[in-house]
């Protein structure tokens, strides 16, 4: 079993997709969890997992981590805050401002609070989604507020390096201006994009290649959580929602007439914007687009990544690229590897076949 940074225990509230995720992530490292939700069901369910064990009277939480929906986030904090007077509470919420705001509102004691947002997640909810490994390499917004000092919220940096995400650290504004640029705007473009297929005639559909199955993946999203989230953030994703409806007027307007002088070089100049923005996307979307990447969790150790990269060597794999980055304080490496999509199956196979943590 690796070494934990946590003492624990860890009290986890709401085991849908997040909660669960974060549970099993947590006992991979023999960190010891309690498990709570309002849904009896979802909560066996949980602990069936593997996630952890049902609350008892007399526990004494180190770390509580409400991972409910964003509508009831701030109540449920409250709540967690008043039961568990020497614990540290954060949030998973997509959101970040709105919690803040009502918590102080409610008159909670926050400075045992701090937000946070994992930036990793599926269409899909409820506990069965859950996987432990779903944070390995992502951004894990921590959302800093001046009612909390910087030591108090260790538990919470160490819950975060615990499962393997990388810390970024950010106000609450900012993390809402940056989500809904990244998170929350594409979720709505993709919703409209598959509501345009609704009503499509089979024999189109029949076409459809990945690229339509690309920009759609989050069309799938759960309507309940999505609604929550927007309303969370309407204002800063309807600002960028009218520049997109600026964007779009400027591309029907060039193709009202496509062989008006000027049409086709104001197509060009729209996709050529796209084509910059996109390479600017860190990562395996971005710069390294051609080849597919995978990330694999090292010990901070000498010859570790040696080994890693001789080991690809014998598996008879291609190297495109390698990117390292040491998770700030955490004893683990994480290696950004990128290779031929073909290969990536058997690598990941054989890789942990031979005892090495891959996380996508
Ligand atoms: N789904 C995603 O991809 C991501 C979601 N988030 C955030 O994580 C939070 C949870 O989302 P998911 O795990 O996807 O939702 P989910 O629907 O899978 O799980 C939510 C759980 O909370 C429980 N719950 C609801 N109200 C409760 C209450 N009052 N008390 C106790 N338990 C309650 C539900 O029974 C359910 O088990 C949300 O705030 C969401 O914004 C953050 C990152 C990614
Ligand atoms: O599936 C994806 O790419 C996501 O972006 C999932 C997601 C959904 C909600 C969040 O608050 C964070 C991440």
């Amino acid at each position: 079993m690796v070494e934990s940074r946590l003492v624990g225990p860890v009290r986890i509230v709401g085991v849908g997709l997040l909660g669960t995720s974060v549970g099993l992530g947590l006992r991979n490292r023999g960190i010891e969890t309690i498990l709570a939700d309002a849904s009896p069901t979802n909560l066996s369910i949980a602990i069936d997992y593997g996630a952890g064990r049902a609350a008892r009277d007399g526990d004494q939480p180190q770390l509580i981590v409400v991972c409910v929906p964003p509508d009831v986030t701030a109540e449920i904090v409250a709540r967690e805050l008043d039961a568990y007077p020497n614990a540290i509470v954060t949030d998973v919420a997509s959101v970040k401002l709105a919690p803040l705001a009502e918590l102080r509102e409610r008159g909670a004691d926050v400075s045992r609070y701090i937000g946070s947002h994992p930036m990793a997640g599926r269409e899909r909810g409820g506990p069965l989604s859950g996987r432990a490994d779903l944070f390995i390499g992502r951004p894990w917004v921590v959302a800093a507020h001046g009612g909390i000092s910087y030591q108090q919220a260790n538990a919470i940096d160490d819950l975060i390096l615990d499962l393997g995400a990388v810390l970024i650290e950010m106000s609450p504004e900012d993390h809402d201006r940056g989500v809904a640029l990244v998170s929350h705007v594409p979720q709505v473009i993709s919703t409209i994009l598959g509501r345009q297929l609704a009503n499509a005639s089979n024999s189109a559909l029949n076409l459809a290649g990945q690229g339509v199955r690309d920009m759609t993946r989050l069309a799938a999203s759960d309507a309940d959580l999505w609604v929550q989230i927007l309303g969370a953030n309407a204002e800063p994703v309807r600002d960028i929602l009218i520049a997109y409806r600026d964007d779009l007027d400027r591309f029907i307007d060039a193709l009202a007439d496509p062989t008006a002088p000027g049409a086709r070089r104001k197509v060009a100049e729209e996709m050529i914007g796209g084509n910059a923005g996109v390479a600017r996307l860190p990562g395996k979307h971005g710069q390294d687009r051609q080849f597919s990447s995978m990330i694999v969790m090292i010990d901070d150790t000498p010859g570790q990544l040696a080994r890693l990269l001789h080991e690809i060597g014998e598996i008879g794999v291609n190297l495109e690229d390698l990117r390292l980055e040491h998770s700030p304080g955490a004893e683990i490496g994480l290696v950004e590897i990128s290779v031929l999509p073909e290969v990536v199956a058997r690598l990941t196979d054989e890789l942990a076949a031979r005892g090495w943590r891959i996380a996508g």
